[in-house]
């Protein structure tokens, strides 16, 4: 009788489960829910206004996806809730929110539902890096040994400049909230009615480490005294491996999503590292680029190296026995998405609804005529920040080369191209510093949706590209991992490593590296390089002046 496990993916706007044979890997059903409330990042939802560089999300956006999309792929599928033998989530991270000792979220309350800061900061929330800049220095001045393990600089994204945000501007909340904890970890809670605290995102967005634990009190009382005691009274000290059982499905959870109560929960996981066993990869120096509205490198590595500008390097962090790290550009789809919602002629839009097209595709139509460095531009590709590896979120973004005859589908490529020079400098700097990248994978809606993009990355970094086998990556990574905390005893497995071959899949297609185009890659990238370099390390701070200077006046 074949067994099934659930996997969702809580992605930037929507939610997506998929249902999977245990035993083949075969995504029997799969469903989409889009977050009503979407990214909440100029007003909230009753009209309250938001400061620059806010992104909210509210919660009851992810209970709905499960009981919505569970049930429709149970009806989809018509597998028997009996067969179904646990359930995996990943969640975009570092995304979290401020809870009550039961889990209510303080949104829910009728007492802060008008209050900014009682909501889900997302990932991209970046309005916290005042917050970052001060613990960077406080880390650096007491030479924190973990400091390095983080590529020399916490992230405004993070665990604790959100929560020192809130502590500043809503000391109420920060009073109210029982718990700070991240939306992966809060979905487990409402699954299996307990909390637990996922080692992915403990390790790297709250600067926790298997071996050392958090930074010391020390270091919270340095941040602001009232953060002395911030581990014990906010977060969590007992951290759950990944592919661990967290509990399984209670009655409530049950009711709601159609599932048999007692069906195993795995511990919450990270949308890009819940992918690596979905490419089948199993072993280190094989880098998987997550490709989406933001885009994540996963990779695993036999050694812990200290590599300036990357995100993290946490033991255990994607699979058991390697160190997993994490580089990212925070800014990928978005730049395309942007474009097309603010810099197209209405001409554009006509002709591909004429033509019946996805507007995307039209502009690719259009842009893979190009040959590369035929339109003479060059972007940097910093319109949401520089992630990986200048870790600076008030970088923007810059187009170089436009003239009067410059066309709009060249500025798609140009950004294109951009978002490839951004991975090749995340590559290049992982092998200066010794860490070995040696295969390259892709997964994520780009990879699967954009030829083009995936044919250009490949002329860019100069490595052949595997793409993901599934639409669903990190839908079916959860699914995998699901069938791990189910167990062998129940059809599932005991070795993550095992479900990885056996239920993780590559498709036939490779993009492999067209020499002439890496030749003239090759030069754009050293250009790319210099500007890089020129303005993201100080030579020229006409960024950050600029971005100064707006918020000044928007006051
Ligand atoms: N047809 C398409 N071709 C290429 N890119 C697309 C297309 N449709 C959407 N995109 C880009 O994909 C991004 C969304 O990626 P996806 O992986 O689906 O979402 P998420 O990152 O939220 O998980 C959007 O920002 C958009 O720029
Ligand atoms: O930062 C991480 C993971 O560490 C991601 O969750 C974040 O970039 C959001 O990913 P998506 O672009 O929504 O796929």
């Amino acid at each position: 009788m074949a067994k099934y496990t659930i996997g969702v993916d809580y992605g930037s706007l929507s939610g997506r489960a998929v249902l999977v044979n245990v035993q083949t890997g075969e995504e029997v059903a799969s469903a989409v829910y889009e977050y009503p409330h979407a990214v909440m990042d100029e007003t909230l939802w009753d009209g309250t206004k938001l400061g620059p560089d806010w992104a909210l999300q509210h919660p009851q956006d992810y209970l709905d996806v499960l009981k919505e999309t569970i049930p429709a792929v149970l009806a989809e599928s018509k597998a028997d809730p009996a067969d179904v033998i646990g359930i995996g989530t990943d969640f975009t991270a570092c995304t979290i929110l401020p809870v009550k000792a039961d889990g209510t979220p303080l949104c829910f309350l009728p007492e802060f539902e008008h209050n900014p800061h009682a909501y889900v900061k997302m990932w991209k929330h970046h309005a916290a890096q005042d917050k970052a800049n001060r613990l960077n220095e406080i880390a650096a001045q007491r030479k924190e040994p973990w400091l390095q393990n983080y590529g020399g600089k916490i992230s405004s994204e993070w665990v604790i400049p959100k929560l020192w945000q809130v502590l500043d501007e809503a000391p109420e909340i920060y009073s109210a909230m029982d718990r700070w904890i991240e939306a992966a970890d809060w979905i487990i809670w409402q699954l299996c009615g307990r909390e637990t605290r996922n080692s992915c995102t403990a390790g790297y967005k709250a600067m926790w480490n298997k071996r050392t634990g958090y930074p010391s009190q020390d270091f919270f009382k340095a941040l602001d005294p009232r953060m002395e005691n911030v581990v014990e009274e906010k977060l969590g000290t007992v951290i759950s491996p990944l592919g661990e059982k967290a509990g399984v499905l209670t009655e409530e959870a049950a009711a709601f999503t159609g599932l048999r109560a007692g069906t195993a929960v795995a511990v919450g996981n990270v949308d890009a590292h819940v992918c690596v066993p979905a490419v089948g990869i199993d072993g280190p120096a094989k880098m998987l680029a997550i490709m989406g509205t933001s885009t994540c490198h996963i990779m695993m590595g036999e050694t812990e190296k200290q590599v300036p500008g990357m995100c993290g390097v946490v033991a255990d962090g994607v699979m058991p026995g390697y160190y997993g790290y994490e580089a990212g550009q925070s800014c990928v789809g978005d730049h395309f998405a942007w474009f097309v919602d603010n810099c197209l002629p209405a001409s554009y839009y006509d002709t591909a609804k004429a033509e019946n097209k996805n507007i995307h595709k039209f502009l690719r139509e259009k842009a893979e005529k190009q040959k590369p460095g035929e339109s003479g531009l060059l972007a940097l590709d910093w319109w949401n920040g520089n992630r990986s590896i200048l870790v600076d979120v008030d970088l923007t973004g810059m187009m170089l080369g436009m003239t009067l005859q410059t066309k709009p589908e060249e500025i798609y490529r140009a950004l294109i191209e951009a978002t490839a020079y951004g991975t090749r400098a995340i590559i290049e700097n992982y092998r200066e510093h010794g860490v070995p990248v040696e295969e390259f994978f892709a997964s994520g809606g780009i990879s699967q949706k954009d030829p083009m993009t995936m044919q250009i990355y490949a002329d860019v970094i100069k490595m052949p590209i595997k793409i993901a086998g599934s639409l669903q990556g990190p839908a079916l990574g959860s699914a995998i991992f699901a069938a791990k905390a189910a167990g062998k005893a129940a059809g599932g497995y005991d070795d993550i490593f095992e479900a990885a071959r056996v239920m993780g899949k590559v498709k036939d297609t490779v993009y492999t590296p067209i020499p002439e185009n890496t030749a003239v890659y090759d030069k754009l990238y050293a250009e790319y390089k210099t500007l890089h370099d020129y303005f993201g390390r100080g030579e020229n701070d006409v960024m950050k002046r600029l971005k100064a200077l707006k918020a000044a006046q928007a006051k």
